[in-house]
């Protein structure tokens, strides 16, 4: 695993931690405060994430790989990023067309994976985490903080998740959802139930026999179980809003930050707010940019959207088509930082 400069990593691992404690902390406040919120009210935090930290968190793709690499972002630089997202980007939103059912479960499977890598990073280079020594270990801590937000909430909140699924596929077919029916049956949902709480056990279990500093492994478990009680019981939609602005993307964007000299010198001066300067500087023509793929997107659905769950159901469809060539990206910035390479 590349380290990043000591101090500046102690404030990034400050920041992910007080933005994981805010992101909990919020979720339980809006459901011991209001109880059952009216799904419009649901869906603001990931309404705000078109600007707050969620689509941008992205939009940095094409400096972060030259950047880890000391190297200057060139025009073919640029022009491989651009085509890498039109070829994946592409043909993934070919595959919502044809087959909307089955690109939902491929969504759900991609960010599994993608916010299990990012927290993988961050457990790693952020919290100095020793318990993930080897790479099957570090397989299983991305499964399950990955499957944290994807399957906590289907087992506690199937209906809507099923609703949330039927707004994405209906805006290409609207009977379309219903070969999705089965993920929700009791008996699939206590299996999924079952096996990824062995999942969770297990690995804190095993984390804890193999770690040499207590402090890291207190950090994951904390975190760990934090997002188990956040997600069985904050309503899902309000619940992934939070999550993708205040913990997926706040911590990527750490991530592209330590990879940016004067973005790093600010973090160890503590100046949070120069170092965040740079980024939304750095952020805004590619989030320019994806708002232009939303309204493109919006155009071609054959079902114009026209309720707060269909407009999400769309900003929804246009993140997971801007997800996986970001994925990419991120794999690659994982290699360059030895992420999955044991040491
Ligand atoms: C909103 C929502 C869902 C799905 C959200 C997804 C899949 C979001 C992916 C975001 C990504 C990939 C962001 C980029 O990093 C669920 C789980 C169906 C449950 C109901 C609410
Ligand atoms: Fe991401």
């Amino acid at each position: 695993m590349v380290e990043p400069p000591t101090d500046a990593k102690r404030r990034a691992n400050r920041l992910s931690l007080a933005f994981g404690v805010l992101t909990i902390a919020a979720g339980l406040a809006v459901v011991l405060a209001a109880g059952s919120l009216p799904l419009a009210y649901q869906y603001l935090p990931l309404v705000a994430t078109v600007v707050v930290f969620g689509l941008p968190h992205g939009a940095v793709d094409h400096l972060v790989l030259p950047r880890v690499r000391n190297e200057s972002v060139t025009k073919r630089s640029l022009a491989l990023v651009g085509l890498l997202y039109l070829v994946v980007g592409a043909s993934y939103a070919l595959v919502w067309f044809v087959t909307p059912a089955v690109a939902f479960a491929l969504f759900i499977l991609v960010t599994l994976v993608h916010w299990g890598q990012g927290d993988v990073y961050a457990l790693l280079a952020f919290a100095d985490a020793d318990h993930l020594e080897t790479r099957a270990s570090r397989l299983l801590a991305l499964f399950v903080r990955g499957g944290l937000p994807m399957l906590v909430p289907l087992v506690a909140f199937p209906d809507q998740y099923a609703f949330v699924a039927e707004t994405l596929v209906g805006l290409f077919d609207p009977a379309g959802a219903a070969a999705l029916a089965p993920a929700f049956e009791p008996t699939v949902r206590l299996v999924v139930g079952v096996g990824f709480g062995l999942l969770v056990v297990v690995s804190l279990a095993l984390g804890y026999r193999r770690a040499d500093a207590l402090e890291p492994w207190l950090i994951d478990a904390g975190e760990t179980l934090g997002l188990v009680v956040f997600f069985a019981v904050v309503p899902p939609i309000l619940a992934i809003g939070l999550y993708f602005a205040l913990w997926h993307s706040v911590r990527h964007i750490l991530r592209t930050l330590l990879v940016d000299e004067p973005a790093t010198a600010a973090l160890t001066r503590g100046n949070d707010l120069a170092a965040l300067g740079r980024f939304a500087r750095d952020a805004a023509p590619m989030t320019a940019g994806a708002l232009v793929v939303l309204a493109g997107l919006a155009l071609l659905v054959p079902q114009t959207p026209a309720t707060v769950p269909e407009v999400a159901a769309l900003y929804l469809v246009c993140i997971a088509v801007l997800t996986l060539p970001h994925v990419v990206i991120v794999s690659l910035l994982d290699l360059e930082q030895r992420v999955w390479t044991a040491d």
